[in-house]
Order: C-alpha cells, then structure tokens, then sequence
C-alpha cells in the first residue's frame, strides 16, 4: 500500500473514504460537504435505499451498497422508515441519475445534502465489499469536497481516534422525547396510508430505541392499538398507559450500552408476565434481561434475502437483516428457547421464554425492505395478548 499520508487523490476526485487503518478509497462527493466519522458496513438489498438511509438502527454508519444502481428513483415522503436520515452517508458505484419514479419529490442527491448526509460515488464497491468481507466492517471517515482538497492525516487521525459502536449506546440519542400514539396502517398503491382506528383492539406499548414506522404499520395492521414510549422510559412510565403487552424495537449501538437502562424495565415487566414481542435490538435487550450475553459480529448481516430457519417445522423464512451484534446462542439460560436460526452462518435468530409470554427476532418481519414471510410474528403476538390477557 502507498505512503497513505501522501497519497494524492486521483484528477477529479471530489470524495473519500478514509479507513482507521489509512487506507483510502477515492470517489465523487455527491449530498453535503463536509466529513463523518462512523462504521463503513455493506449492504446488499437490491431496494429500498430510502428505507435504509432512514433507518434510524443505522445511525453512526456508512453504507456501502453492493447494488451498483442506487437513487434511481428518487425519494419521496412514503418510503421513509423515520422522520430523518439516520445512517451518515452512502457509497455507490454508479452516479446518482435524476430520479426516474412518479413518487419522487426529490433527486437522491439533493436529499442527502437536504439532511446533512454525504455520499460517495463511483467506487468499486464490491472491491469494498470484499475488504469488509475480510477485515470485519471499519471504522472510517467519509469526506466530501467539490474542490477535492481533503486533509488526510487530520480524516486519519479522526477515523483512529473514533470510539467504534461497541460500547455505545446510540438508542437514547434517536428516540422520540415524548409518547405518542400511531394509527397508519401499510401502504397500498390504490390508497396509501390508512388510517386504522384500532380503539377496541388490544393496547400495545412500542418503545422506541430507534424504531422503524414499517413496525408500527404492521402492528397496527395485526389490530393493536399503538402507543410509542421513549427509550428511557422507567416502568412506571410504560405502566402508566395501561398496556396489554410491549413492543420492544430495533434501534442503534451496542445492546450491551443500551442493557443499562433498558433491561431493569424489561425484567420488570417480565416479572408481571407482560406480553413482550421484540426485533433487533429489541430482540438482543430481551436475550440480555434473561442473562444472555451478546457479541459483536465480524461483518453483520445487512440485506434483505436472508434465509433463516424456523427450528419447529424446519421452514425457512427469507428475511431483511440489519445487525452488527447478535445474541450468542450457547449463553442463552434454560428458559429461553432458540426458535430460528440464520442459514448463513448458524447465528441465533429469535428465541421464545418457556416462563413467561415472550418471544423476539433477530430479523426484520416488518420487510421494509424486503420479503414479507415473517409478517405473521406480528398476528402471533396479537394472539399472545388475547391468549394471556383475555
Ligand atoms: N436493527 C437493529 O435493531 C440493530 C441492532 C444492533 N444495533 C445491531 O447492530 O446489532
């Protein structure tokens, strides 16, 4: 590798990817200008980079996407997992076209630069792909700057001296400050976004780590009516809305971190057999109220064609995966039973207590983006409630 202190960026290069390592990645900056520190991790869906971008479990990340065709459609307001961006910046291998979609409102490009997001086109990314593949994914800098004049040593120093997400906890910092409740269902070409007036169904409490809407959609659609809770919110707080079982979200960071605040509720509400449903980080912080532990994983899993195995009938789910962190199978205590498992690499994929009325997910059922196998997780947990709060 060249002297990365003097290494010059190739004519034209207005964008860069800086490694903690000092390997550098050069590209055209496209969005807004500027540099941002966080973890380069790839993914390889084919669609659904708004739901991606907006995802706020991604806050702290840069995606490569393997799929070479990214903003081709735009963005528009009904593809979005939040109300913002959340992952920092995006690396893509063809440059961004004007969007070519009914929906879209605005250009891919203008998006990024409108929330403060950077990204890097013209990029080998599958060469990207293959490094992360064997490195595990890197700590890095993204920078762009139409005059192509970046400071390296400074971005170097910037992408070592990060932290890394293990240890930190991001939930707290992406969730709502105040309860609200939810009533849209999903979305339908013929009528979008209905309203779901849900007022007799089972009440379901969502705490937001860093919730996606697609789940509160789905949950809506399964008959629940929906209240969402911030991260921290004590016992008392979940309590004090009269829930008759809790969703816990998918969210950003190390569970570990989040475990802090999150677990004495969690085991709370176990010890009064709530009916709790988790995903994703949800999912890990029920594995860790019950004495699992987790780790951090090589690479992840980012995509939306992984195939896990449901254990009870051996059927397998294609599913949508976003985690860097997994719960580890052989930590798990005797009451918590593994119910899937990833077919990529054996990895826990979800688990159910044999105790108490709780089950999780590794996945994402609510398919944003992605196949549809696992909506009946939400149905199931709608039955859990009625089963044991009838
Ligand atoms: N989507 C999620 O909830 C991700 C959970 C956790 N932050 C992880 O990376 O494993």
């Amino acid at each position: 590798m060249a002297d990365p202190i003097s290494a010059r960026p190739p004519e034209g290069a207005t964008g860069v990817l800086v490694l903690a390592d000092g390997q550098m990645i050069w590209g055209r900056g496209f969005g807004a200008t500027g540099a941002k520190v966080g973890e380069v991790c790839f993914h390889t869906a084919m669609t659904g980079y708004e739901e991606i971008m907006t995802d706020p479990s991604f806050a702290s990340q840069i995606i490569n996407f393997t799929f070479p065709h990214i903003g081709n459609v735009g963005a528009n307001r009904e593809d979005v997992e939040a109300k913002t961006l959340h992952a920092l910046g995006c690396i893509v291998r063809e440059d961004v076209t004007a969007p070519s979609n009914f929906r879209s409102l605005w250009r891919f490009d203008s998006w990024l630069k409108d929330h403060d997001r950077i990204g890097l086109a013209g990029v080998d990314t599958r060469a990207l792909t293959g490094l992360l593949r064997k490195k595990g994914a890197q700590n890095a800098v993204i920078a762009h700057d139409p005059k192509g004049q970046f400071d390296i040593p400074a971005l170097i120093e910037t992408a070592r001296s990060w932290a890394g997400l293990q240890g930190m906890d991001l939930a707290r910092s992406v969730s709502t400050h105040q309860s609200y409740n939810w009533q849209e269902g999903i979305w339908s070409l013929q009528n979008g976004y209905s309203v779901v007036d849900n007022q007799k169904g089972p009440h379901v409490v969502a705490i937001d780590y860093g919730l996606k809407h697609n789940i509160l959609r789905n949950l809506v659609e399964a008959g629940a009516r929906v209240t969402v809770v911030k991260a921290t919110a004590s016992f008392d707080e979940v309590m004090a809305h009269k829930p008759d079982g809790v969703f816990l979200s998918n969210g950003p960071g190390d569970p570990a971190a989040t475990a802090e605040y999150a677990v004495p509720v969690i085991r709370q509400l176990l010890d009064i057999k709530m009916p709790i449903f988790g995903i994703c980080l949800g999912h890990q912080l029920l594995a860790l109220a019950v004495g699992a532990t987790t780790y951090k994983m090589h690479q992840g899993h980012r995509g939306a064609n992984h195939p896990v195995k449901r254990l009870d009938d051996s059927k397998v789910e294609i599913t949508s995966m976003n985690h860097g962190f997994a719960v580890a199978t052989d930590s798990l205590p005797e009451q918590a039973r593994p119910t899937h498992l990833s077919l990529f690499d054996g990895s826990l994929a979800g688990l159910e207590l044999t105790d108490r009325p709780a089950f999780s997910v590794q996945y994402h059922p609510e398919a944003s983006p992605g196949p549809q196998d696992s909506y009946y997780l939400f149905t199931k947990f709608i039955d859990l409630i009625a089963k044991e709060r009838p």
